[in-house]
């Protein structure tokens, strides 16, 4: 039996929605326990004061390509969606016998609240808490060319050090990123195209290989708890 965890950020809903097919992909898979939570927002920092800052809002150019205005409205309407889900807490990891990992590209690797969030639990890297678990990556992006591989990629790196398997989504088993069509998937994680504005919604097959990937770090970490039970 074993437990996974699948930890979350996300501002505008495409990372919430791919978390959940990765749970249902998790839960395919016999005897496997699955929870999901979310990683706190900043709440009185940057981000919120950048979203509503009446200058970006008003002004031409990039404000109207990236819609921020219209953004604002869809992150509130997120954050009360979101309200259903628990915050990660240390307890949350030490529980998990996996953990799936969601986030956005922002500027090619993982957002801050992410990376704080990961200093919060630093502990949990000195005590080897999550040593030889199995994790994978999932994240989303604006376009298809500026930086969805590079968030998965460098966000491998600390969890390397808490000692983390990283588990991709291998050729064989995901026919969908093989294509020149305008969807998301990488070898490296699952990945969903946000649109330049944010209004793009995550595809079938996007939904499908984030299935995947929780079902794989299922398998994984059921496969090592029953080898640790045969070994105790
Ligand atoms: C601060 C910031 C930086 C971003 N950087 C990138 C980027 O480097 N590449 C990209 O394709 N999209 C970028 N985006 C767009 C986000 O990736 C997009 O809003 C996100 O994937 C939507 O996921 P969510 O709905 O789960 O929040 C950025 C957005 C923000 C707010």
């Amino acid at each position: 039996m074993a437990n996974i965890l699948v930890v979350f950020y996300s501002a505008f809903g495409h990372i919430r929605q791919m978390a959940q097919s990765v749970c249902e992909g998790a839960k395919a898979i016999e005897k496997t326990d699955v929870r999901c939570v979310k990683i706190p927002e900043f709440t009185d920092r940057l981000i919120p004061a950048i979203r509503e800052n009446p200058l970006m809002i008003d002004k031409k150019g990039i404000s109207a390509t990236f819609q921020i205005g219209k953004r604002k409205e869809n992150y509130e309407r997120e954050s009360e969606k979101q309200k259903i889900f628990k915050t990660a807490e240390i307890e949350d990891f030490h529980w998990a016998d996996g953990v799936i990992w969601g986030f956005p590209t922002y500027f090619g690797s993982m957002p801050s609240q992410v990376k704080y969030f990961l200093e919060t639990i630093g502990d949990l890297c000195v005590e080897g808490v999550l040593e030889g678990k199995p994790a994978g990556i999932f994240t989303s992006a604006g376009s298809i060319h500026s930086g969805h591989e590079a968030a998965i990629l460098t966000s491998i790196v600390p969890l390397l050090h808490f000692g983390m398997i990283i588990i991709g989504l291998p050729y064989t088993q995901n026919p969908e990123y093989l294509t020149d069509a305008p969807i998301g998937g990488t070898p490296y994680g699952p990945t969903v195209l946000a649109g330049p504005d944010g209004s793009r919604k995550p595809s079938d097959e996007e939904l499908k290989m984030a299935g995947r990937l929780g079902r794989n770090v299922a398998y994984i970490a059921n496969a090592l708890c029953m080898q640790r039970e045969r070994n105790s």
